[in-house]
């Protein structure tokens, strides 16, 4: 309504207007035009008319432009110089072309400014055969394609855009595309394409900083040279490009073959290169050449330590900068001396300063979801600080006297402070002056970001960030970033923060060098396979190594006292355990070979033990991610591992979730009959409030992830099937309270306490 008002009210003052203007005459112009209509009406005909005349002229500019485009074709399909033709020209010659030409003329086109839009389906850009093969047919069409020549092609100094790129040729080598564009387009590519060998040349597994406004800018140019307008018809087909027979008379391409051929072995020794390269962890880049302190250089030297890991040659610049970063690389890469390295810079900046402080600050604070991870950085730190006189790192973690903690801190107030979130809260909730030094704070670091903004810690997060200064340095690093980690990283980062993503999107985030395969087998068969499993391991490899993850602390209790009777060499590891125990058996295993440890996720993330030759997960994790860290235990710093998934043939639902990962199923070993006496007897040894408080433990677990714990009913059946498997008669009784608080009150199968 408001509308039509205002509309009623322009033309009626517009009336008004004009009604004043030609009442009086202002010296230029008639008053009334032909037709009767106002000087209004009359210009606004005459732009309108301006207007179509000019798209008229657009169009037929554009109609010639395209005949142009294909009477050059056809030129050079005839192998006539293009003044030669006219776009009308009646008789074209389709004389065959020599194969140089055949292809410059193919390159010519697309690189000619605005022959993006002369692409379209027809032209098979993914769908059609890469000009060069990795092994030349004996057709003469696909041998005469030298890659020399398509370099020179390109040496007119004629910028590509992306999508011509992808279509003249990988060989051509578009140096100038920015690492991410390039690695879009590989991905693209490589289901279709047998060569790929130009884009393979960026390194895969080599730092990529994708800020988020070039990935964006990156993605638009993507899509703009994927326009579909079309050269239809006259395009060139590859059939055409098939020499005829009289061509061969008279010329000899021995020599050309040769060339080809020579050329395409050096590039697939460049490839092959390239490929090891990609597997080892190490970049190129020497630490005395990275900016940091000679000392800590010497510290890392004296460790053995010369080359760095490419995360952290990808790292380093950015975090020197001073810049906020998200940084994703694979296990076991060397990400804790990633971010130790700038932590220690920053505290050295700061302290250059030097001013003298009553309470000195914390610079640099380091949070680990787990006691040992926090233990292990510290360790690392203490490596890299060999040589700085003045500088010192503690640990604030669960499971120590918060006294002691107190005490240290006053007796040697340190600048750098490696803390799991809980115990760093008591911290700063107890301790005023604790508090007051976290406000000099420079850098803070989550190592194993995406569980530390998971929900389990997010509240702990929120209250220990409201704590510290708004002007500071934050690094999160972590094997596994979920999108939703990204967006919830915003909690911690600033919002121009870059994200390093040393993995690549659409890339495993496991490593190749380590082989997965999954099992599936009724509960009952677990204990059997996996002893089945650890055998056969046994046997294989002498030096063996192996970490067995259970889905909780108590049935990892079980699984160890087992085990144990059954005469393997085993050790235990989870939360239930007493702290100095953990660091205990941590530190053999690290030390250790012909040991397997039988543990809960406690061990899952960030725990380096080297040389672990077999990761077994009994049961599914709780999610993606805790599988890819699980696994990542075996398989650091670039070596070989094997991973085995053993699952019950309700919980295969899981593997959906790794599907994209290089994981295949294995048919079930074929077990020793006695096996099965040997569990049962070994079982029953075991003390039955183990088996109850493992029976509590695996309800508890699978009510809570959420497509195993929807059905309340099946829940129950299934845990009274484990009930069976570890040879409980009947399933234990449960709390009326703990029954009420997990939604499994009145449901069948459950016993309840009286
Ligand atoms: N520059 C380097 N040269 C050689 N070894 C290195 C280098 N940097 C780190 N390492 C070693 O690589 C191993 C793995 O390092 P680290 O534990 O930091 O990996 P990570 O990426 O943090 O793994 P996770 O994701 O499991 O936490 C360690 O043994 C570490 O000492």
């Amino acid at each position: 309504m408001y509308s039509s008002i205002l509309r009623r009210h322009s033309s009626s003052s517009s009336k008004l207007l004009c009604t004043f203007f030609f009442a009086r005459p202002m010296g230029g112009g008639p008053r009334t035009f032909p037709g009767g209509i106002n000087k209004w009406q009359w210009k606004r005909l005459h732009e309108k008319k301006a207007r179509e005349k000019e798209k008229r002229l657009l169009d037929h500019e554009k109609q010639l432009y395209e005949a142009r485009i294909r009477s050059q074709i056809r030129a050079k399909l005839a192998g006539k110089p293009v003044s030669e033709f006219s776009p009308d020209s009646d008789h074209p010659n389709h004389n065959p072309m020599s194969p140089q030409d055949h292809i410059k003329a193919l390159a010519d086109r697309f690189m000619k400014e605005g022959a993006e839009d002369l692409w379209n389906d027809d032209d098979g850009p993914v769908k059609s055969p890469p000009l060069l093969p990795r092994r030349p047919s004996n057709g003469l069409s696909r041998q005469i394609e030298p890659p020399v020549d398509l370099r020179k092609l390109t040496s007119h100094g004629r910028s590509l855009g992306p999508g011509n790129a992808r279509i003249v040729s990988r060989a051509l080598k578009p140096r100038h595309y920015s690492v991410q564009v390039r690695r879009r387009f590989r991905r693209n590519e490589s289901s279709s394409s047998d060569d790929g060998s130009d884009v393979s040349s960026g390194d895969e597994f080599s730092g990529r900083l994708v800020d988020d406004d070039v990935e964006l800018r990156g993605r638009r140019n993507v899509q703009k040279m994927m326009s579909s307008a079309a050269l239809g018809k006259y395009d060139v087909k590859i059939k055409r490009r098939v020499m005829p027979k009289s061509i061969d008379e008279g010329d000899d391409f021995s020599e050309q073959i040769e060339l080809i051929r020579h050329e395409l072995s050096r590039k697939n020794l460049a490839e092959e290169e390239e490929k090891g390269d990609e597997e080892s962890i190490l970049s190129q880049k020497r630490f005395d050449e990275c900016g940091v302190s000679p000392l800590t250089v010497k510290a890392l030297s004296s460790a053995g330590y010369v080359q760095m890991t490419r995360v952290q040659e990808a790292t380093l610049d950015v975090c020197l900068e001073g810049k906020d970063a998200l940084v994703k690389a694979k296990t076991g890469t060397g990400k804790s001396a990633a971010f130790l390295l700038p932590a220690i810079e920053a505290v050295l900046k700061a302290t250059s300063s030097n001013r003298i402080q009553r309470v000195p600050p914390i610079l640099v604070l380091i949070l680990c979801p787990t006691r040992e991870i926090a233990s292990q950085i510290a360790a690392e730190a203490n490596v890299m600080l060999k040589y700085h006189d003045g500088i010192g790192v503690q640990t604030l973690i669960g499971g120590t006297r918060f006294k002691f903690d107190q005490k240290r801190l006053e007796s040697d107030p340190c600048q750098i402070i490696v803390a799991t979130p809980g115990r760093l809260l008591d911290h700063i909730e107890n301790k005023g002056s604790f508090s007051v030094r976290l406000m000099g704070l420079k850098m803070l670091v989550l190592d194993e970001a995406d569980h530390l903004l998971d929900l389990g810690f997010r509240k702990d997060m929120e209250k220990i960030v409201d704590c510290l200064p708004r002007q500071r340095q934050s690094l999160l690093f972590s094997a596994t970033v979920p999108k939703e980690v990204r967006r919830i990283s915003q909690l911690v980062l600033k919002k121009e923060h870059a994200f390093v993503d040393t993995v690549g999107l659409g890339n495993a985030e496991t490593h190749a060098k380590v082989r997965q395969s999954y099992l599936v087998a009724p509960h009952k068969l677990h204990f059997q396979i996996v002893y089945h499993l650890l055998k056969d391991h046994i046997l294989q490899v002498p030096d063996y190594k192996v970490i067995v993850f259970c889905t909780t602390a108590m049935v990892t209790s079980l699984v160890f006292l087992l085990l144990q009777e059954m005469k393997v060499n085993v050790r235990e590891i989870h939360s239930r355990k007493p702290q100095i125990y953990r660091t205990r058996i941590s530190e053999e295993f690290r030390e250790s070979k012909r040991l397997v440890l039988i543990t809960s996720d406690v061990s899952a993330r960030g725990i380096n033990y080297p040389d672990v030759t077999l990761v077994i997960q009994m049961g599914i994790p709780s999610d993606r991610e805790q599988y890819i860290h699980r696994l990542g235990r075996t398989g650091r710093e670039g070596k070989e591992g094997e991973g085995i998934l053993l699952v019950a043939p309700w919980e295969e639902y899981f593997l959906d979730e790794i599907k994209d990962l290089p994981i295949e199923k294995f048919p079930l070993p074929l077990l020793d009959p006695d096996l099965k006496l040997k569990v049962g007897a070994s079982m029953d040894k075991i003390d039955t409030s183990v088996k109850e408080a493992a029976y509590h433990a695996w309800l508890g677990y699978y009510n809570s992830i959420r497509e195993t714990g929807r059905d309340k009913t099946t829940l129950v059946e299934l845990a009274n099937q484990f009930c069976e498997s570890i040879g409980l008669q009947k399933p234990p009784l449960l709390f009326r309270k703990t029954a009420l608080k997990m939604g499994l009150k009145g449901i069948p199968g459950i016993r309840i306490r009286r």
